[in-house]
């Protein structure tokens, strides 16, 4: 098993999820990365000059194995597993955990279970019908060292996905200068 998924997994498995507006996220420097509503990864790609993907695992989840949270956001539907790590300049960034329905990964969108090491944003956010609904936040650190993460719906032609991202230490968003609007 790979260390990111022994390390990360867990802190995303006990995310006390919250919305935004519970939270003092909202205009904060850091904030404006958990928020960012377009794609995560097209974002990454200006703060680097090589941004990369490596998948960790793909695999099939039986419907049995979601959590009432995910059930009621995508569905009591079988799905394809994605997990990832997002680097920049070979840093990781972002561990990446994503529940594609396969009633999702049908039509145009089939080839969702070939993206391989493409960035999954850099497909999704290409389609215009593409939007990012549900988005809670948490902080998974110990004090006083935060580890935010979030976890959002996305849609494309009206079927959804579930995504759950865990910002690493290393990530710009805990970045000095991120504390200014970029
Ligand atoms: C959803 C996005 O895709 C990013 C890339 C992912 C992947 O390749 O599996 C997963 C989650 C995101 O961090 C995005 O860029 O916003």
């Amino acid at each position: 098993m790979s260390k990111f998924k022994q390390l990360y997994k867990p802190l995303l498995d006990r995310a006390q999820w919250q919305a935004p507006e519970e939270t003092a996220v909202e205009g904060t420097g850091f904030g404006h990365w958990l928020l960012e509503p377009d794609s995560l990864s097209r974002r990454f790609q200006r703060h680097c000059d090589h941004f990369t993907v490596s998948l960790i695992e793909q695999s099939k989840l039986g419907k049995s194995q979601l959590s009432d949270d995910e059930r009621a956001l995508i569905g009591d539907v079988d799905c394809l597993l994605r997990k990832v790590v997002l680097m920049g300049d070979g840093i990781p960034w972002v561990f990446a955990r994503t529940l594609i329905p396969l009633s999702t990964l049908t039509g145009q969108e089939s080839d969702l279970e070939q993206l391989g090491e493409m960035p999954l944003g850099l497909r999704v956010f290409t389609d215009r019908s593409a939007r990012r609904d549900a988005l809670v936040v948490a902080n998974v650190g110990t004090y006083p060292e935060p580890l935010w993460a979030r976890r959002s719906r996305l849609w494309i032609n009206e079927k959804p996905l579930l995504v759950a991202e865990l910002f690493l230490e290393d990530a710009p968003v805990y970045a000095k200068e991120s504390q200014s609007w970029n």
